[in-house]
């Protein structure tokens, strides 16, 4: 067959699979966003994890409140420090989650055939023959027949602790369902999931809208992740709403694509976004089985021509409480990196695993050798041939300055960039090469007072397969000169230098403005 009908680069020698993975600086191009919870919270761990590669921390509001996830963060801040390692912070949403809340924690054991009630009468205590529920109107917006999913936050689908019920009776605002399989719920807090019926609950509660103008502002968060987007709507109405919360208008915002209607509307929500979520966990549970793989390969194709951001959820879900993943779970991660994705989320493996850090070097080592195989020239071909002509100059720079890259076989590309923009544009072709990304800051003033742009910028790389950024001194603003731009590149090519991705002799492809014009420089470096 030939290459370029295979997503891997060939040939493959059989051999090579049994060469030793090397150890390096990145541990590889493909990042990985950690749930931080119960397991990985103390400044040990965060340090670990940070270490083993995860460059993005999620903070789920779905669990747990304000002061805990403060906490957590004092702990990241130290860790972040101890190990010089950046890490960007997202804060994810709780949106049209439906909810079982368990006031007393007692286990609830339900058998298979009997019958259990949903309502939404909170006085009730949790058993095995009434489930009190967060929403009044779950009675209206389902019938007879319908089928019910409850399980832990975070179920892995390994467990026993989940249950499927079919609706057999609704009676006023109570729902009377049939339980399919034996399971005994344990935790305080389960998910109640129903298969392709729309909620009414809005996508950002107010209790959203409170966790973000508090915690989120005091932390500068750096990612919103907005849960159950539906619509193209529910992300300008985040938008809107960060936009009155200061530095927040920075703020990127991926919609998480969790059940079948935000997949209906994809291509107007990831216009409106900055970078998208799949939810595998929810969306592998509204969509049948078969068409799980067809949404994923789809959904990373648009987003990898669009150049936006896409995090894949629920990779390795045994190795919650299992050192080695399933051959299936290893296997999935490596398709996502050839399937595009620029990192990978994990959840129930961080937050409550018993083993946070080894899942994360792990799966980092699965993409640092799925990555080595991967057809970027079929891929290359592919983006240049969707954009089409003509290109803006930006992006005709940054795809010109993947192939000199390649073409010479630079060791780095090293981009100027204060908006993020054209780092992000290079990011888009896939370099084979890690791109150290220098944001210059920028002088900005609201009226009060002037600060420097750029730490948003920075962080936001963090997501994005191959960037790596480099926040430049705020002494060289952005108004470059040569004689700036100079000593700018030796602190990148000394870190370069110092993260062992550079060596002497190697080339460097360099993208940065000189005057008006932007350029694409290939450098050979001395001793
Ligand atoms: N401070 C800078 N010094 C030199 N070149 C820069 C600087 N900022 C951006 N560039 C270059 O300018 C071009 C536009 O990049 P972009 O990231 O869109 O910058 P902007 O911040 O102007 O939007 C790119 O070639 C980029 O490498
Ligand atoms: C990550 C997911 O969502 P959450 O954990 O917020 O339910 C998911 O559904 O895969
Ligand atoms: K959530
Ligand atoms: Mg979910």
């Amino acid at each position: 067959m030939h290459s370029s009908h295979l997503l891997l680069e060939e040939p493959i020698r059989m051999l090579s699979i049994l060469e030793p993975s090397k150890a390096s600086f990145f541990p590889a191009m493909t990042k990985i966003v950690g749930t931080l919870g119960p397991k990985s919270r103390s400044v040990e761990v965060i340090s670990a994890c940070l270490k083993a590669g995860m460059s993005v921390a999620r903070f789920d509001f779905s669990w747990g409140g304000p002061e805990y996830h403060q906490e957590t963060l004092e702990n990241l801040k130290t860790a972040i420090k101890s190990t010089k390692k950046l890490c960007a912070v997202m804060l994810d949403t709780v949106g049209a989650e439906m909810q079982v809340v368990n006031k007393s924690e007692k286990s609830i054991s339900l058998q298979a055939d009997a019958q259990v009630v949903l309502t939404p009468d909170r006085g009730q205590e949790a058993s095995s023959e009434i489930l009190p529920i967060n929403f009044d109107e779950l009675a209206k917006s389902i019938k007879k027949g319908d089928t019910i999913f409850v399980g832990q936050y975070l179920f892995t689908g390994s467990e026993t602790t989940s249950v499927w019920l079919e609706v057999s009776e609704v009676t006023g605002q109570d729902v009377v369902c049939t339980i399919k399989n034996s399971a005994t719920l344990a935790g305080s807090l389960f998910t109640l999931h129903v298969s392709q019926v729309h909620i009414d609950l809005p996508t950002l509660t107010d209790k959203d809208k409170e966790v973000i103008s508090t915690w989120g502002v005091k932390n500068k968060i750096d990612f919103l992740s907005l849960s159950y987007t539906r619509h193209a709507e529910d992300v300008r109405q985040a938008r809107e709403f960060l936009s009155k919360l200061g530095d927040l208008s920075q703020t990127h915002i991926f919609a998480k694509i969790e059940n079948v209607e935000g997949l209906t509307h994809f291509d107007e929500i990831l216009q409106e976004a900055d970078g998208i979520i799949l939810s595998r966990g929810n969306l592998g549970i509204d969509l049948p089985p078969e068409k799980v793989f067809f949404f994923q390969k789809s959904a990373l194709y648009k987003c990898n021509m669009a150049g936006k951001p896409a995090v894949l959820t629920r990779v390795v879900d045994s190795m919650t409480d299992n050192l080695r993943p399933t051959r299936a779970e290893a296997t999935d991660v490596a398709n996502a990196v050839l399937d595009g994705s620029d990192a990978i989320l994990l959840g129930a493996e961080t937050l409550r695993g018993l083993y946070p850090v080894e899942t994360i070097s792990t799966v980092g080592r699965i993409c640092a050798e799925a990555e080595k195989v991967f057809n970027q020239d079929l891929y290359f071909k592919k983006t240049v041939k969707y954009v089409g002509e003509p290109m803006s100059h930006l992006e005709s720079i940054a795809s010109s300055a993947v192939r000199a890259a390649i073409k010479v076989k630079a060791s780095v590309i090293i981009c100027f960039t204060s908006s993020g923009r054209a780092a992000r544009l290079i990011a888009k072709y896939r370099p084979t090469m890690p791109v150290l990304s220098v944001v210059i800051p920028r002088i900005t003033t609201n009226q009060l007072k002037w600060s420097f742009s750029g730490a948003f910028e920075a962080r936001q790389s963090l997501i994005v397969r191959g960037l790596f950024p480099i926040l430049a001194d705020p002494r060289h603003p952005a108004e470059s000169t040569s004689a700036s731009n100079e000593s700018i590149l030796k602190v990148a090519l000394d870190h370069g230098k110092a993260a062992g991705v550079i060596k002497s002799h190697d080339r460097v492809v360099i993208c940065q403005k000189v005057g008006d014009s932007s350029v694409v420089k290939i450098i050979e470096l001395e001793d």
